[in-house]
């Protein structure tokens, strides 16, 4: 035995084994015979050369001789050697077997191919192979050598290209290049065998070649620029196709591309996980940012977006359109801000300045008040008349100069507080147009009024505040009129023009705390706060009088548009959706009745 011949002279075979099982034991080896053998090799320094593994490891290393991508294979026989894997090993075999030795891996193209075919093309002789050639049959070879010059069937090759192989269109003509059952036994070298025969590639395959083609180059590299190992890998393989002309070529070609879907399934399946991960992370970050954001209530209108924005289906157009209204809100909000800031400082200013003239008046006043002091003195120790008179004169004088001072400073103080005033002022109305942006991003793009989120949030406002005060809040729901008909004669255009006009001619005749908002295609909802049902009613009659009156302008035409309204009383603690439906079966009744006219609901 080999072993016996190398292990070192001074160890017996039994110390041999004692201290394999010490090494198991160390290394935390379970002791398999595999993992046995391997530590008693290693002590003895020896290797066994010769059984299956030598075997299997010359077919690896043959393997990876080859040119094709069955080398490529090689390295997981090796890999599967190292780790004495033979079901790893076996696996790897059967893949070999399925890309390289299966004739029917092929068979879907080449049905498809043969379908394509053209008729006259369909039938064509068959030649006997040369003879005298050795069977490859009678072993395995996988070096690089010089092509077999046999048909497949008759033995197992793993080489690209068979010499005797025709160039071009055996399968586009609708000719198998071999039966499609394998008939490996009994075959002999010397019986002739049907060898396939040139036919020129018929247009339908070469459509599909250059299609596949263009799949690989154009296409996938497109698709996979992030993944430019597969990019390399598809142009590759979109080059042999080009030039893959015989059955083997195009089953090499078949078991690449197939390799190749496997690979980009699982890219693809990692990049969705890390697409979801990447959103699940900007969720956090916004609802994070939304409590954060409390006092900064413009901003919430912005994240409340990218939130609604990152709940549904994304699409490229979702996203550019939120980005796009986000940057314009973003911009007005940052001019507004600026503007804030400057007016905060002027009023900080004044302040200083309105103090500053408090301490002078106060400084006057003590000067003036400690110069009486002296005159009283001077008064008390005067010795006639005319330095009486003279002091007199001094006090005159002082007294009209503090009189002056005290009146300059009041104006001057009037005036500070003027300033201070308009300041504030237009603080208050910057900071309201600062939550005007906010609610911008929740605006109806075609008509300028809300959208349904926007409705939502100040539909919500309203109810806490009728609540808070007990007053009344109504909502009116308007439908224009035949609206179709006048999409149907004018046109898209005039009847989103329409909209914009209806919108225009209700902001003009609504009082600015009302809120009007787009429902659905040509439906509004009207919230009108603190308004009893009939003033309601009345509001929105006015609004249809108005309408007749600011006629409708397209194309130099004058069209009437007129809706029909139902009104609904909110109350107490009725749902928002109930409120709603109750307006909207007023509205029913106002068409059924004829439509332009406005129902209260019961
Ligand atoms: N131009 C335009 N048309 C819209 C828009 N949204 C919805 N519409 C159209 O509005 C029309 C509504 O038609 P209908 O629901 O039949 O209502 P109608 O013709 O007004 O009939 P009545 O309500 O019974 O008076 C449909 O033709 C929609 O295509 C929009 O934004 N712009």
């Amino acid at each position: 035995m080999q072993d016996k011949d190398k292990k070192p002279e001074t160890q017996s075979p039994a110390d041999i084994a004692r201290e394999t099982f010490r090494r198991l034991a160390m290394r935390r080896v379970a002791p398999t015979p595999d993992a046995y053998r391997d530590v008693y090799e290693e002590i003895t320094g020896a290797r066994s050369e010769s059984g299956p593994e030598k075997i299997l490891a010359e077919f690896a290393s043959s393997l990876a001789n080859l040119r094709s991508d069955a080398g490529d294979l090689a390295v997981h026989f090796n890999r599967a050697l190292q780790k004495r894997d033979w079901e790893d090993y076996g696996n790897n075999l059967s893949k070999l077997v399925e890309l390289h030795l299966v004739p029917g891996a092929l068979e879907p193209a080449t049905k498809a191919s043969t379908d394509l075919a053209t008729p006259d093309k369909a039938v064509a002789p068959t030649v006997s192979a040369p003879a005298g050639i050795p069977p490859r049959s009678a072993g395995i070879s996988l070096v690089d050598e010089a092509p077999p010059k046999v048909s497949p069937i008759r033995g197992i090759s793993l080489v690209d290209e068979i010499e005797a192989t025709p160039p071009a269109g055996l399968k586009s003509a609708g000719i198998p290049l071999v039966d499609a059952t394998p008939k490996v036994s009994g075959a002999s070298s010397a019986v002739p065998v049907p060898v396939p025969v040139p036919a020129p590639e018929s247009k339908q395959l070469q459509l599909l070649r250059d299609l596949l083609v263009r799949t690989l180059t154009l296409a996938l590299g497109s698709l996979l620029r992030n993944a430019p190992d597969l990019v390399e890998e598809s142009e590759m393989l979109a080059s042999s196709t080009r030039n893959a002309n015989t059955e083997p070529a195009l089953n090499n070609i078949s078991a690449r591309l197939k390799q190749l879907c496997f690979k980009i399934e699982l890219r693809a399946d990692d990049l969705a996980e890390e697409h979801e991960l990447l959103l699940r992370l900007f969720q956090l970050l916004l609802e994070n940012v939304g409590e954060l954001l409390e006092d900064d209530s413009w901003l919430s209108g912005q994240v409340a977006n990218v939130q609604d924005l990152l709940a549904g289906p994304l699409s490229r157009s979702a996203l550019l359109e939120a980005t796009r209204s986000l940057k314009e809100v973003i911009y007005k909000q940052g001019v507004l801000k600026h503007s804030l800031k400057e007016a905060k400082v002027t009023v900080k200013n004044m302040m200083i300045t309105f103090i500053d003239r408090l301490g002078a008046v106060a400084a006057t006043t003590g000067d003036f008040h400690e110069r009486m002091g002296g005159y009283t003195q001077k008064i008390s120790q005067a010795k006639n008349i005319i330095e009486l008179n003279a002091i007199l004169d001094d006090v005159m004088r002082d007294t009209k100069q503090a009189q002056a001072e005290a009146l300059r400073s009041r104006d001057e103080m009037m005036a500070v507080r003027q300033e201070v005033q308009e300041a504030e002022n237009r603080i208050h109305e910057l900071e309201s147009k600062l939550q005007e942006m906010s609610e911008l991003v929740r605006e109806d793009q075609l008509t300028g009024s809300l959208n349904r989120r926007g409705l939502d949030d100040a539909y919500e406002r309203e109810v806490a505040r009728a609540t808070r005060r007990k007053t009344p809040l109504c909502v009116a729901l308007l439908d224009l009129d035949d609206f179709k008909r006048l999409n149907d004669t004018y046109g898209h255009t005039a009847g989103d023009g329409a909209l914009i006009h209806l919108v225009r001619v209700i902001k003009d005749t609504l009082r600015t705390m009302d809120v009007i908002a787009r429902f659905g295609g040509e439906e509004f909802l009207i919230v009108l706060p603190e308004t009893p049902l009939d003033e309601a009613v009345q509001t929105v009659t006015r609004i249809q009088r108005e309408l007749t009156k600011q006629i409708f302008m397209h194309d130099n035409q004058k069209l009437l548009i007129t809706f029909s309204a139902g009104v609904a009383l909110r109350r107490d603690d009725e749902a928002q959706t109930d409120l709603i439906k109750r307006a909207d079966e007023a509205l029913y009744e106002a068409k059924r009745a004829g439509k332009n006219r406005v129902v209260a609901a019961s």
